[in-house]
């Protein structure tokens, strides 16, 4: 309607950029499997796509395990929240492993944001343990094991969604 404001995507919403380089990704990683480790053992990896398969792969190699499956959930158009969407659910044999309620299965995503993707995968898998690298307040309380918590005002950039590009010097008016 002319005269409203546009609406704001998510990633304006938060306003603040946090760019994660693939070095300090793996790091993040390799702690959060430092904990997962203490929790286990798992019988199988559970991905929570896309953004879950990247620290899927490497916590389960970490944790030797070889069984991985996904959950394929969309919500965001790049940076816009909308329905969510299951395009694929857990598979018959993944749900066997977890006796049905996901004991010894781990969740694995790359970050909670509101929370309402964890929440979805959360009922379908009451009694496995949820990890992600990244948690925003809103999603924490979902969580069982992250590394680094970021405000709700942040963006988190990721290197599969980012590269390098020139920045203007800061006398030039660059943030
Ligand atoms: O806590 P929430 O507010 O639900 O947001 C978190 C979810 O959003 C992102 O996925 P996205 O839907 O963008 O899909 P993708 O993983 O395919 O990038 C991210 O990977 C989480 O899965
Ligand atoms: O790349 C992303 N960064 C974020 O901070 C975020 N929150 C929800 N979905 C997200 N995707
Ligand atoms: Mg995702």
């Amino acid at each position: 309607m002319a005269g409203e404001a546009p609406e704001l995507s998510a990633q304006e919403r938060a306003g603040r950029p946090f760019p994660v380089s693939w070095d300090q990704f793996h790091r993040d990683c390799r702690a959060l499997t430092w904990r997962l480790n203490e929790v286990g053992p798992f019988h199988a990896v559970i991905a929570i796509t896309r953004g879950g398969l990247v620290p899927a792969a490497i916590v389960a190699r970490e944790l030797g395990l070889r069984v991985i499956d996904t959950v394929c959930i969309a919500s965001y158009d790049h940076d816009k929240q909308g329905e969510l969407q299951v395009l694929k659910g857990i598979s018959d044999q993944a749900m066997k492993l977890g006796g049905g309620t996901g004991k010894g299965l781990l969740i694995v995503d790359d970050l909670v944001d509101t929370g309402k993707t964890g929440k979805l995968v959360r009922e379908m898998l009451p009694d496995a343990h949820f990890a992600t690298v990244y948690a925003k307040p809103k999603g924490r309380p979902l969580v069982d094991t992250f590394i680094t918590e970021v405000s709700q005002d942040t963006w988190i950039f990721f290197p599969w969604d980012t590269a390098l590009s020139y920045h203007p010097p800061l006398r030039d008016g660059a943030a």
